[in-house]
């Protein structure tokens, strides 16, 4: 069975991509087949793998999209990149912008990731989404075609209308759209527990919304290490096992793991 996992917060820079990253090649790293999904016209995820320049790539997760919507035909390798460190990845960058405004004159033009989807998770044990930093079309068919939403939160700042927002938004794509939706849980990243404003915004978190969601026992320290992974193209694995980012990123991979066990599933 495929768990598809969408990595989401309308919020940019809260560590949706990195996260996405490096526990899509944790669990990998734990035997499982993983598939990571750039779904941000940006192509952030796309270039910290290394694929340094997504937008001289012509087949990309627009162009799979297009050929969806116009029922083309395609092999379950059509746009795949092999990552050194075992995943799969399907890669984006902006040509997916021009994708979803062209969204707008299609026929049920939420469930056109998932008709992707439903084609190629046969093959995968973990689809992981990166998503970009809007509520837009995209990120309706990202919540549309995932089985639980995972929810980086970066410690320094809590913004709680932002994520009423992101709540509200879930909640009406589980009623009419993908009712099997659930929260994988909300990640505290660029923890750093020295300083109390951080410590504060973990608790208000645990507070407002542990009982509704699942917050992480694990958070992910700030560190310099994290970042510099991406221009090496490599996990936080290969680059800085020992450190804590790296720990912490393993811890998730295991937490996200147990929690398939509890369902019955899992290694
Ligand atoms: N634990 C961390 N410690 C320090 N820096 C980090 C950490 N995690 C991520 N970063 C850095 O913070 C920045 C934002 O992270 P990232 O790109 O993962 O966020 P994002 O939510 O995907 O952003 P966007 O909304 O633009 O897609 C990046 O420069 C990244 O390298
Ligand atoms: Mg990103």
């Amino acid at each position: 069975m495929c768990k598809v996992i969408a990595v989401v917060n309308q919020k940019g820079g809260v560590g949706k991509t990195t996260t996405c990253g490096n526990l899509g090649i944790g669990l990998a790293r734990r035997g499982k087949k993983v598939l990571l999904i750039d779904a941000d016209p940006q192509g952030d995820l796309t270039a910290s793998l290394g694929f340094i320049n997504p937008d001289e790539i012509n087949h990309t997760l627009a162009t799979v999209m297009m050929n969806t919507i116009n029922e083309v035909e395609m092999d379950k390798d059509y746009a795949i990149l092999r990552h050194s460190e075992g995943v799969d990845v399907l890669p984006s960058n902006i040509d997916l912008s021009a994708m979803e405004i062209s969204l707008v004159n299609v026929m049920s033009r939420e469930l056109i990731l998932k008709r992707y989807i439903e084609s190629i998770k046969q093959h995968y044990d973990y689809i992981l989404i990166d998503g970009m930093p809007s509520l837009g079309m995209l990120t309706i068919n990202v919540l549309a075609c995932a089985d639980s939403v995972l929810i980086p939160v970066q410690a320094a700042y809590l913004p709680i209308k932002g994520l009423q927002q992101l709540m509200k938004t879930i909640v009406q794509v589980k009623r009419q759209l993908n009712p099997r939706l659930e929260i994988e849980g909300v990640l505290v990243t660029m923890f750093d527990r020295r300083t109390k404003n951080a410590r504060d915004i973990a608790e208000l978190l645990e507070e407002n919304y542990g009982t509704m969601l699942n917050v992480f026992v694990n958070k992910i320290p700030l560190s310099v290490r994290a970042a510099e992974t991406t221009a090496k193209g490599v996990s936080i694995f290969q680059y800085d096992p020992n450190g804590s980012v790296g720990q912490a990123y393993k811890a998730l991979t295991k937490e996200v793991l147990e929690d398939e066990r509890g369902n019955g599933e899992g290694d």
